[in-house]
């Protein structure tokens, strides 16, 4: 199998600050891979290299077949880039953009006319098409940009943050958009700084400072993460807290509501239990291990440093 990308060792310098250090990634064909990590952390210099719009400083790439930064051209064509921030013309209407856009990758007229059409459709926009893109929602903007992106029918799709200034409810449509475009056989490049958004991704790479800290399908990560969860609901949950941490083989442990989540490293057979005997849980209500989330994978391979948000949507 030809992957849709594979790179090795990508590494970007500013100055002399790494911005991504040596990070290697193969992605699969007709699949949606995701960067998770907090801001910083250097998805978009990745994403740009990827892309062939930024050198890296060392390390290679790969991307549909094309060598980078060699044949970074012939590439640009075959990919689809929807940026951070809204990159339309929020003065032109949603028609006009689209136009626009569709002249950039020389669609011819009729061709373009009947792309449009489609696109206004499948994304909701067909109300929209005579609208200021400056005056429409969050949500709105967000599927015409995902439009733009998709004008041309690219192979691979690059996506960075593209759910931030949306919704849970618009941010739910959006990813079910992104399932059907896999299903047409694209390849999705997404990253995120949200877990649950990580969590829909058939694989993902944990980045944190420039550097990949962990990849594997969300289901692999969580089993292969190093320790059991465990949630405790008892009195005085900070103290508690404290003095778990003081344990060696507690590797973080964090209050939801009522109830304290720890995570206990695989060392410990059977952390419920071992839990149980520890002189500081003798006045716990509950103690019971619970499934691992991706937030719990975040924490055992970043330390906790990371910032990454949780959202449920
Ligand atoms: N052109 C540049 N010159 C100097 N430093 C840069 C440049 N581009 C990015 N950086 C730095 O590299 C680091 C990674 O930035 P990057 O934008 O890739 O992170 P990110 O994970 O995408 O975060 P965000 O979500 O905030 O964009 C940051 O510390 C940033 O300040």
């Amino acid at each position: 199998m030809e992957w849709a990308i594979e790179a090795r060792g990508l590494t970007r310098r500013f100055g002399d600050f790494t911005a991504v250090d040596d990070v290697d990634l193969q992605v699969a064909p007709g699949t949606i891979y995701g960067f998770l990590g907090p801001n910083g952390c250097g998805k978009t210099t990745t994403i740009r290299m990827l892309t062939g719009l930024l050198t890296p400083s060392v390390g290679e790439a790969t991307v549909l077949g094309l060598k980078l930064p060699q044949q970074a051209e012939a590439l640009k064509r075959q990919i689809g880039y929807m940026t951070q921030k809204f990159s339309l013309y929020e003065d032109l209407t949603v028609l006009e953009n689209l136009r626009f856009v569709a002249r950039i990758y020389s669609l011819p007229y009729r061709e373009g006319r009947r792309r449009i059409d489609q696109l206004l459709s499948i994304y909701g926009l067909t109300e929209n098409a005579n609208q200021r893109a400056g005056s429409m929602s969050g949500g709105q903007r967000q599927r015409l940009a995902l439009a733009a992106a998709v004008i041309h029918q690219p192979r691979l799709l690059f996506l960075d943050e593209p759910t931030s200034a949306v919704d849970p409810e618009n941010r739910r449509e959006f990813w079910e958009q992104l399932f059907d475009l896999c299903d047409q056989g694209t390849s999705i490049l997404v990253s995120t700084h949200y877990m649950d958004e990580a969590e829909r991704c058939h694989r993902l790479a944990i980045l944190e400072r420039g550097q990949k800290r962990a990849d594997g399908s969300p289901e692999g990560l969580m089993d292969n993460m190093g320790a059991k969860v465990v949630e405790v609901a008892a009195p005085d949950l900070r103290a508690l807290k404290q003095q778990l941490v003081a344990r060696p083989e507690v590797t973080s442990a964090a209050q939801l509501g009522a109830r304290l989540r720890v995570l206990v490293s695989d060392q410990v057979n059977d952390p419920a239990s071992w839990l149980r005997q520890l002189p500081e849980l003798a006045g716990a209500n509950a103690i019971e291990a619970v499934r691992p989330s991706l937030e719990d994978v975040f924490v055992t391979c970043t330390g906790g440093r990371g910032g990454a948000s949780h959202a449920k949507s």
